[in-house]
């Protein structure tokens, strides 16, 4: 599996939100994390990549332009989870994800279907959730089953919009735990939108900081950004700095003044 993108372009009613946007050849097994402000176009190129939305130029998954894969081969390779998930019906957790799975195969329903099932409520530790109905979870908790439903059909292209948004610090580290294991494990390839940044830096190989239309920045976390590209993306003043471990992490010490927000 490997993902590029060349002179993507992708808004909404022709207008454009990102352009010329370039992402140099991601290998198989790769995290790569998107991260910028509020409407820089993190979800529009997910939906972009994920065939949802308005986006011209190339994406290209190995070797292939998705535009001439047929879209039942699309559907078996891409896991999408949106941001905004629906609210909770009157399914059971496990009915749920059983329809994903069912969605994914539609010629053998149940093939390898209850196995797979079980070991993502496993994975995922969502045990005690499997017999919940969906529209009595909380919100962290549905979050975590619209995870399951994604991961159940083991992609091989994960697309996920800001999936820790709702979750605590231990459901936070378990999403991009297990994330890091199918990318290690399966050579999946994972792109994530996601405002904690320090959370970001900590489990991607590539961070891909959007801004003023395009990309401000594209790296390994520990070059990809620096005080001046911070300023320029979100507007503040923050210092990058190792933590004990080597990791490293975004102190934000202020929001500058509206003028000074420019990218
Ligand atoms: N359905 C839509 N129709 C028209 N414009 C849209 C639509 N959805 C988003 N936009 C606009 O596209 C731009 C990018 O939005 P997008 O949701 O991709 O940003 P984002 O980086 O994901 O933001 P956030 O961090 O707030 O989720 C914004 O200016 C937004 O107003």
């Amino acid at each position: 599996m490997s993902l590029s993108l060349e002179n993507v372009s992708a808004g909404y009613a022709g207008r454009p939100v990102l352009s010329g946007l370039d992402l140099a050849e991601v290998p198989s097994g790769s995290i790569v994390a998107l991260v910028g402000a509020n409407g820089a176009g993190k979800s529009t190129l997910l939906r972009g990549i994920a065939g949802l939305g308005e986006a011209k130029g190339r994406i290209v998954l190995d070797g292939q332009d998705i535009s001439e894969l047929p879209p039942e081969m699309l559907v078996g390779r891409i896991g999408y989870l949106p941001q905004a998930l629906p609210q909770g019906s009157s399914l059971i957790a496990y009915e749920a994800v059983m329809s994903a799975v069912r969605a994914a195969r539609p010629d053998s329903p149940r093939a390898g279907g209850a196995a797979a099932i079980e070991q993502v409520f496993d994975t995922l530790g969502l045990r005690d959730l499997a017999m919940r109905r969906l529209r009595e979870l909380s919100g962290g908790q549905r979050q975590m089953v619209g995870l399951a439903q994604v991961l159940v059909r083991k992609p091989r292209l994960l697309l996920l919009d800001e999936p820790t948004s709702a979750l605590d610090l231990r459901w936070q580290l378990t999403v991009l735990e297990t994330v890091r294991r199918m990318a290690d494990a399966e050579g999946a390839i994972c792109v994530i939108a996601i405002h904690d940044i320090n959370l970001a830096l900590r489990f991607c190989d590539r961070l891909v900081v959007l801004g003023g239309g395009g990309v401000l920045s594209s790296g390994p976390p520990a070059t990809a950004l620096d005080a001046d590209v911070l300023r320029r993306a979100y507007g503040i003043e923050a210092r990058v700095e190792a933590c004990s471990r080597g990791f490293a992490i975004v102190l934000a010490d202020h929001a500058l003044s509206l003028d000074h927000h420019s990218p």
